[in-house]
C-alpha cells in the first residue's frame, strides 16, 4: 500500500535526528506523512492543549487541511494565521501585523506556535514565539527543501532590514522538528533547487563523501525520476544535512566561532539579497550558490584552494541547473563598490573587518578576516563580468 493512503497506526517511524543543547535539545523527525500525524507527533512537547499554526497562503492552501484534521485528531485547541508567501514577509511591518494578531488571538504561554512553511515563516514565526510574552514555546513544521535542511534546525529566527539580511532576530530554539519530505512533492522545481544549495553547503563546507554522494544522487533527488529512488534521496540528504548542522549547533549555538562556517556563500549571497531588496528575481538558496561560487574564487585567488575543486564544484552545481553567476538575473546593474558596502553590514564583521568563510578544497572550509581588499574586489570584478 502507497504510503499516503496507509492507516497512520501502520506508518513508519519517522528517523529522528536529535540537537544535543542540554535544556534546550530537540529532535528532528524526518519521514513521509508527518503532517497526518502531527497532532500526535508534537503532543509530548507541548505545554497546553493549544496551538497556532503560521503559515503562508500557498502552504495553507496545499495542506493547511491536512495538518489541522490531524490536530483535530488529537483533541487540540487550534488557529491559523496565514500570511502572504515570500521573502518580503520577512519585514518589520509584517512582524507588527503577525504580534498584534497573535496577542489578540489571546495567547498564553503554555501556547505553542507550529510555524508551518518554508524558511520565510520558520524565521518569522520563530521570532515572533522569541519575543510573544518574552518567549513561547514553537515547532517547526517545515515545508521546503531549504527548510528541512537548514533554516529548522539551529534556532536563528529574524527579520531583514533595509540595512540587511536577518538583522534583527533571535536565538530561539523549536521544541521539535518535524520534516515530511514527502510534502516537498508539490513544491516548484525552482524552490527545490534553492534548497539544494544549501544542502550543497554541507559537502562543500566539511564532508568530501557527502559532495562525492551528491554528484551521484543530486539530479536523482530534484528531478524526481526514479520516483523511489528520489524519495530515498531526499530522506538521506534532509537526514545528513540535519546531521551535519546539528553537530555544529550543539558545539556553538550563538555563533561564537565554528558555527560560522554554516555561512559558506552568504557573505556574498546576502550582500547579493539585499541588493535586490529580497525581491522574487534571486531566492535566499540561490544567492548562497552563487556566494559559494566567489567563495571558492576567492580562495583560488588567494592560494589556498585548486582550480579544480573551485571547477568541481561550480560543475556540480551547474550541472543540476542552478544559476552561479549575478549577471545571469537579467536587468540588474551591478556595481562591486555598492556590494562591499553592503557585505560590511554581516553580523560576521568584527572590528571593522569583514569574516570570510573560505575553503583549503572541497569539504575543508575555514572562517578568516584575512582578506586584502584588492583579492575581493578582482573576485567581485570576475563575478561580475559577462
Ligand atoms: N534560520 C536559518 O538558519 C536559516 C537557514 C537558511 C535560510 N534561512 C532563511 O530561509 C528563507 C528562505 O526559505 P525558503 O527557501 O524555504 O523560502 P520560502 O519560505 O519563501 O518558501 C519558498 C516558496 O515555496 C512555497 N512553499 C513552501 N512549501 C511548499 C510546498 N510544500 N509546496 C509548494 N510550495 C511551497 C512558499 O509559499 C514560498 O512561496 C530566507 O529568508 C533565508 O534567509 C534561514
Ligand atoms: O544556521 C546558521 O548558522 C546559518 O548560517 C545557516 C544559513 O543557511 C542561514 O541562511 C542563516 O540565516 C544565515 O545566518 P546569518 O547569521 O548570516 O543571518
Ligand atoms: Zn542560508
Amino acid at each position: 500500500m502507497n504510503a499516503s493512503t496507509a492507516p497512520v497506526a501502520d506508518l513508519p517511524e519517522p528517523r529522528r535526528v536529535p540537537v544535543a543543547l542540554g535544556d534546550r535539545a530537540y529532535d528532528i523527525l524526518i519521514g513521509e506523512d508527518l503532517i497526518r500525524r502531527t497532532g500526535t507527533l508534537i503532543r509530548p512537547v507541548l505545554t497546553g492543549n493549544r496551538v497556532i499554526v503560521v503559515t503562508d497562503e500557498t502552504v495553507a492552501g496545499l495542506h493547511l487541511n491536512t495538518l489541522t484534521k490531524s490536530l483535530d485528531a488529537a483533541g487540540l485547541d487550534h488557529t491559523a494565521i496565514v500570511l502572504p508567501p515570500g521573502e518580503s514577509t520577512k519585514s518589520f511591518d509584517r512582524y507588527a501585523g503577525l504580534m498584534n494578531e497573535l496577542l489578540a488571538l489571546g495567547l498564553e504561554r503554555k501556547t505553542t506556535i507550529l510555524a508551518f512553511g518554508g524558511g520565510v515563516i520558520g524565521d518569522l514565526a520563530g521570532f515572533a514565539a522569541a519575543t510573544a510574552l518574552r518567549g513561547i514555546p514553537f515547532v517547526q513544521i517545515p515545508t521546503t527543501l531549504l527548510a528541512q535542511v537548514d533554516s529548522s534546525v539551529g534556532g536563528k529566527t529574524a527579520i531583514n532590514a533595509p540595512a540587511g539580511k536577518n538583522l534583527v532576530g533571535a536565538f530561539y530554539q523549536p521544541r521539535m522538528v518535524l520534516a515530511d519530505t514527502g510534502i516537498l512533492d508539490s513544491l516548484p522545481r525552482r524552490e527545490l533547487l534553492a534548497g539544494y544549495a544549501e544542502v550543497v553547503k554541507y559537502g562543500a563546507l566539511g564532508d568530501l563523501a557527502f559532495f562525492e554522494w551528491l554528484e551521484r544522487h543530486g539530479a536523482t533527488l530534484i528531478d524526481g525520476d526514479p520516483i523511489d529512488e528520489c524519495r530515498a534521496a531526499r530522506a538521506e540528504a534532509v537526514a545528513r544535512s540535519c546531521a551535519a548542522k546539528a553537530a555544529i549547533v550543539a558545539q556553538d549555538e550563538r555563533e561564537g566561532g565554528l558555527r560560522a562556517l554554516l555561512n559558506l556563500g552568504h557573505t556574498f549571497g546576502h550582500a547579493l539579497e539585499s541588493r535586490l531588496g529580497y525581491g522574487p528575481d534571486l531566492l535566499h538558496g540561490e544567492a548562497v550558490a552563487m556566494g559559494m561560487a566567489m567563495a571558492f574564487s576567492l580562495s583560488v585567488r588567494k592560494g589556498l584552494c585548486s582550480g579544480q575543486d573551485a571547477e568541481r564544484l561550480n560543475r556540480h552545481m551547474a550541472s543540476v541547473g542552478l544559476r552561479l553567476k549575478p549577471t545571469d538575473i537579467a536587468g540588474v546593474d551591478w556595481d562591486v563598490d555598492d556590494l562591499i558596502k553592503r557585505m560590511f553590514k554581516d553580523k560576521k564583521v568584527e572590528a571593522g573587518r569583514i569574516t570570510f568563510i573560505l575553503a583549503r578544497g572541497l569539504g575543508d572550509a575555514f572562517i578568516t578576516a584575512d582578506v586584502d581588499e584588492a583579492d575581493l574586489r578582482a573576485t567581485l570584478e570576475d563575478a561580475l563580468a559577462d
